[in-house]
């Protein structure tokens, strides 16, 4: 019986770079970093990166701290309204990387069919932006991780506005149709 492969990674530091040329190179969460609330998101990488690298600590210690990080970052990111279509614009203006090697690494998963399993306590969305900007999101790639629940009227209401007169937002009633059936009426 043929032997079935599988390779199972996770993405920070580990198929991406951790530095080049002296500088970090940011996690899925630091690419975030572009929006605003950059000061925030870095003061607490500083506060609790060296917590979950600690090896005094056990996973135990560790892990209130982690859930009090990712609660923190992730209330800062819903505040700042970022859209979906603006990720591949952060992605694109970040430093992320993947290490050197990395298309030899993909290509030959890919074409050997061998699925290849990212686990990744980062942020799903941006993760599949990297690899999809480095033109290696393969069939056999498969992301386990947090994915960003968008609003998408938010996320589309520009575009409606630039094709439609009026545009309603949260509005459950039938006003605006009935006052232009009304005034149709008395015209
Ligand atoms: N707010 C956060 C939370 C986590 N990180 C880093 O992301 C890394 C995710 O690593 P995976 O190996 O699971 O892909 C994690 O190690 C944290 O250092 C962050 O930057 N900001």
């Amino acid at each position: 019986m043929a032997e079935k492969k599988l390779v199972i990674s996770d993405f920070d530091m580990t198929l991406t770079r951790f530095a080049y040329q002296g500088k970090r190179v940011p996690t899925t969460h630091s690419c975030l970093f572009i929006f605003a609330v950059l000061l925030q998101m870095k003061e607490l990488l500083n506060r609790y990166y060296p917590i979950e690298i600690d090896a005094n600590l056990s996973p135990e210690e560790k892990l209130p701290y982690m859930v009090e990080w990712w609660t923190k970052v992730h209330e800062l990111l819903i505040q700042q309204r970022i859209r979906k279509d603006m990720l591949a614009h952060a992605v694109r203006e970040s430093s992320a990387m993947l290490r050197e090697g990395y298309r030899v690494f993909f290509d030959c998963l890919a074409e050997q069919r061998v699925p290849l399993l990212i686990f990744s306590a980062g942020v799903g969305d941006v993760l599949e932006e990297v690899i999809r900007q480095n033109d290696v999101f393969h069939p056999n790639v498969h992301i386990i991780s947090n994915y960003m629940d968008f609003d998408h009227v938010e996320d589309r209401k520009e575009s409606y506005m630039n094709s439609f007169d009026i545009v309603l937002v949260k509005d459950e009633t039938m006003d605006v149709p009935n006052i232009g059936y009304q005034s149709e009426k008395q015209s």
